[in-house]
């Protein structure tokens, strides 16, 4: 594993993945494998999930086209330089920052969907110029073999690999240095990435789990609302990391909501759902049987049918929760729901924050200042409003989670800002170096207010403009006034043949005197001045001609 990580490393050393033309073209044979082996993906993501193709293509395949056509448009400005704003100090410099990749990076992907979880982040890594090694979850094995095969025959084998296997194996490539992690999975096991990747100070971003909650508001549209919870919460049969994981609602409308959410999943699922092709089975044996323990002593509304030998458990909603239940104590992944009574919003809110930072939070209201009210007063992952689980699909929005549901962030710019360091550059000139005596010992008070003024203002373009502006008036102003009047002798050469002429000037007194070309009149007595300084020897002194 140390060789396979060593070669990578190489082959990012040699500089090949960083061209655009390079990425551009790694992304577009991503593109091509993805469309020329469509119906093997399908296939295995079928096979995986008893999941149907058009399912397959609609939950998974959509989303990676749409990611490697947004890289692909937004490439050469997302890897460009950004200028940068500068101080007095900096006015004559070039400033700017560069986006570079990082290295070599670890991928570890889920078994919930399968393929998206590796080949999103795999997208990002490539756009940004890293090398890659991905791990697919062991749990969706036919994805996880047909990753190993495609992926060598589409990419560079140099820069990017597949490494299959199970906990040991992951184990065993967390202990080799990355310089960047992105983890898919639950929780528990994010906090072993996270200590495997703190010995190596490689930073992580960890895309966990959590009870994501779906507040349901009395003014609000029952019908649509139900629906919409339908369609996120038993999709996939409920094992989807942003599925609304309970419903929070007040008392009186709990029975409503189970009869419209019981209408709907027949309209999408038919009277017979385990003939529906629409409607997944839990992905193994310890899932399944996790999740019938979820159901023993609670009051099933509707749902609950179980079958061990097909893993199908029934699309299923739990009434008058009691909300230290286990059912309440841990992320449900499967496609059971229960409702939890709260008095009012305030209620809600307090019962969130209670609680670890969910991975989504969704709100059902007519009311938008309720909503936007529900969102400023608790925290998440990330949140949709009358809705759910369709932020996911916004990629000019940052999907990650917060809290115990995870840290960092991706999809679209985010993704290529994750697996990229932005590279502070400043070239300075060799010109203009009397102005540094201002940062040379010895300091003093005023090298300090200099500093301040000079470093203390910043100027963006606009500002460097104005400022321009300002010293090319002063100089035509200075010009102007000088072009203006006749001319007098530039005080420096005056001061210096009074000072021949006359060097005790001080001994002058008042009066008119003729002296160096100029009528001068003193209005006072000139204090000594041993050194006589233009200004300071005209101190007093009106030039009448
Ligand atoms: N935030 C997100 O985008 C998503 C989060 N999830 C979360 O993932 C969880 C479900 O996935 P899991 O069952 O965890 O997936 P899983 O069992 O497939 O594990 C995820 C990955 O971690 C590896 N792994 C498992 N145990 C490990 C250990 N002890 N040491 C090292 N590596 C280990 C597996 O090989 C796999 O590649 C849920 O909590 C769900 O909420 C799932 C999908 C998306
Ligand atoms: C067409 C459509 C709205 C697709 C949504 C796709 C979807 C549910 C992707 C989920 C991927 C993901 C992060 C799963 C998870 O949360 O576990």
């Amino acid at each position: 594993m140390e060789r396979q990580v060593q070669r990578l490393r190489q082959a990012f050393r040699s500089g090949r993945s960083r061209p655009l033309r390079f990425r551009q073209q790694q992304l577009e044979a991503l593109r091509r494998m993805v469309q020329e082996r469509e119906k093997d993906i399908l296939a295995a993501i079928a096979a995986d999930l008893c999941k149907s193709e058009l399912n397959a293509y609609s939950h998974e395949v959509i989303t990676i086209l749409g990611e490697i056509d947004f890289m692909l448009a937004n490439l050469p400005e997302l890897a460009s330089a950004k200028p940068a704003k500068k101080n007095l100090l900096t006015l004559l410099d070039e400033a700017y920052v560069q986006p570079e990749p990082l290295g070599v990076v670890l991928i570890i992907g889920a078994w919930n969907y399968p393929f998206v979880l590796i080949m999103q982040p795999l997208v990002g890594a490539i756009a940004a110029g890293n090398a890659a090694i991905v791990k697919p979850s062991e749990l969706s094995e036919n994805t996880a073999k047909l990753l190993a095969k495609l992926l060598p025959q589409y990419l560079d084998q140099d820069l990017y690999a597949v490494l299959n296997g199970g906990v040991a194996e992951t184990t065993e490539l967390l202990k080799q240095r990355f310089d960047h992690i992105l983890y898919t999975g639950n929780t528990a096991v994010g906090k072993i990435v996270m200590e495997a990747a703190a010995k190596h100070l490689t930073p992580v971003t960890l895309e966990l789990g959590g009870k994501s909650p779906c507040y349901i508001d009395r003014d609000c549209d029952l019908d649509i609302a139900c629906r919409r919870i339908t369609w996120g919460k038993y999709m996939n049969c409920g094992q989807t990391c942003i599925a609304p994981d309970y419903v929070l609602c007040e008392a009186s409308l709990q029975d409503q909501i189970v009869q419209k959410i019981k209408e709907t999943v027949k309209d999408f699922y038919g009277e017979n759902i385990k003939e529906s092709p629409d409607y997944e089975r839990i992905i193994n044996l310890r899932h399944f049987k996790r999740l019938q323990g979820l159901l023993e002593g609670q009051k099933i509304a509707f749902g609950g049918e179980t079958d061990e030998v097909t893993r199908y458990i029934a699309p299923t909603v739990l009434t008058d929760v009691d909300p230290n239940s286990k059912v309440m104590q841990e992320e449900i992944f499967g496609p059971i729901l229960p409702i939890v009574s709260v008095k009012n919003v305030d209620e809600a809110i307090n019962f969130i924050n209670d609680r670890e930072k969910p991975l989504a939070l969704y709100v059902f209201s007519h009311n938008n200042k309720l909503i936007k009210r529900v969102i400023e007063e608790t925290s998440s992952g990330g949140v949709t409003g009358n809705d759910v689980i369709m932020h996911f699909t916004v990629n000019s929005l940052p999907f990650g989670g917060v809290g115990a549901s995870g840290m960092g962030a991706y999809h679209g710019k985010y993704s290529f800002d994750t697996f990229s360091h932005q590279r502070p550059c400043l070239l300075k000139g060799l010109k203009g170096e009397s102005a540094n005596k201002l940062r040379y010992p010895p300091n003093s008070q005023s090298k300090l207010g200099w500093a301040k003024f000079f470093l203390l203002k910043q100027f963006n373009r606009a500002g460097l403009l104005t400022l321009l502006v300002a010293c090319l008036a002063v100089v035509a102003a200075v010009f102007i006034k000088a072009s203006a009047k006749p001319s007098r002798s530039p005080r420096p050469q005056l001061a210096s043949c009074l000072e021949r002429r006359d060097p005790d000037v001080a001994k002058w007194g008042s009066g008119k005197r003729d002296l160096c070309g100029a009528q001068l009149s003193c209005q006072g007595w000139l204090r000594p001045n041993p050194k006589l300084q233009g200004s300071r020897c005209l101190f007093g002194v009106q030039i009448e001609t």
